[in-house]
């Protein structure tokens, strides 16, 4: 509320100073000089310019600065404003909250406005560990593979060495899960504006389990890596499981891994052995749930988090709400904002 303390000095009478103020604030730009210089041509000459002007203004504009800027994020993850919102949209904040830092508003939107404008190069592909740049480089490039999982192949294939690029040491996020999980459809998602409709396809997606057969790489705008992997389960085979292994044994860029669970089907045993496989490993883990708009009963997928024992894991993995597809009952990608401010984070980028 405008102190109306201020109003009675000034010289004028008063509501009409505030109307007048108030009014030139709806219909102006919102910068306080705009506003300035339109009081100074709007008002007669009894109205003397003061401190004490300068305060409304400034309250005034602060104010509806904040209800655009709202008005903005509302739309960005979906808000009251959306005539359908899915209910469980508000799990991302009930699970994380309370034990994990989150992002001011400033971040969020540096963070969005980088992953929405930043470069996607893909760089290389791996089937066989040994050659994963950085590791052993140029030593047994006849393993590189021709990468089918991706377009826009940045590799030339001729070369018998890595580019020197490659071996620098950006941080690494890991995509890991079964086959069919959402894992190349979330690295794609990330990259994504939110206002786009069509999600931009850096790594193929398929209906086909076991789609993805090598480890590929994403350059996200220099500063960190995005790694996509072969699914577990059906569709995959033991030499993709391998590479995976060996990956996340022996990586040192790696910086966390994200294992992505569908929803829809729950925690599985291969995902409980690799929650157990990545605890012994030390290597940092959170779960990312995809397929969100799938689930029709929130509450029987909440029972299932509880029985699964995620919950009490030792090593506190964040829990992530998401969804890759938009549809009718759910217009829009959600929980994105949360993995990429888990991203940052996991890169020291906060
Ligand atoms: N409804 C719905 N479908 C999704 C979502 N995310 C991915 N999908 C679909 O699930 C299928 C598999 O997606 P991918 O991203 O290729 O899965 P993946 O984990 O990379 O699978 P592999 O490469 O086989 O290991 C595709 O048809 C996607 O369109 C989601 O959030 N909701
Ligand atoms: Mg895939």
């Amino acid at each position: 509320m405008i102190n109306r303390k201020y109003l009675t000095t000034g010289g004028i009478i008063l509501g009409k100073r505030l109307d007048l103020i108030k009014n030139i604030i709806n219909t102006t730009k919102f910068e306080k000089d705009n506003v300035l210089k339109e009081v100074e041509s709007q008002s007669n000459r009894n109205l003397i310019l003061n401190e004490d002007d300068d305060k409304i203004i400034k309250k005034c504009v602060a104010k509806k600065v904040k209800a655009k800027r709202n008005d903005r994020l509302e739309k960005i993850e979906g808000g009251p404003n959306l005539k359908v919102r899915p209910e469980w949209v508000n799990l991302n904040e009930s699970y994380n909250n309370k034990f994990y830092k989150q992002p001011t508003i400033q971040e969020k939107n540096r963070i969005n406005r980088f992953f929405n404008s930043s470069e996607v190069a893909y760089e290389w592909s791996v089937g066989d560990f040994s050659i994963i740049p950085g590791e052993t480089a140029c030593s047994s490039e006849n393993s590189v593979q021709n990468n089918n999982d991706c377009k826009n192949s940045k590799i030339d294939q001729g070369k018998r060495k890595m580019p020197f690029q490659l071996i620098n040491g950006l941080p690494e996020i890991v995509f890991l899960g079964r086959s069919n999980a959402g894992k190349s459809s979330i690295l794609n998602n990330l990259v994504t504006e939110f206002k786009r409709n069509k999600i931009i396809e850096v790594a193929k997606m398929s209906k086909r389990a076991g789609f993805t057969r090598t480890l590929n790489c994403f350059n996200i705008g220099n500063k960190f890596r995005l790694i996509d992997t072969p699914g577990y389960g059906y569709g995959s085979n033991i030499e993709q499981g391998t590479v995976a292994m060996e990956y996340l044994e022996k990586r040192k860029e790696l910086r966390r891994c994200y294992l992505l669970l569908s929803a829809n089907h729950g925690i599985t045993e291969l995902d409980l052995s690799m929650i157990e496989n990545l605890i012994v490993l030390g290597r940092p883990f959170e779960i990312v749930f995809t397929k969100m708009d799938k689930i029709k009963d929130l509450s029987q997928f909440e029972d299932m988090i509880v029985q699964s024992g995620i919950q009490d894991l030792s090593t506190l993995p964040k829990l992530i709400f998401t969804n890759s597809v938009s549809s009718k009952r759910c217009p829009k990608r959600y929980g994105m904002d949360y993995l990429r401010y888990s991203i940052f984070e996991s890169c020291g980028l906060v």
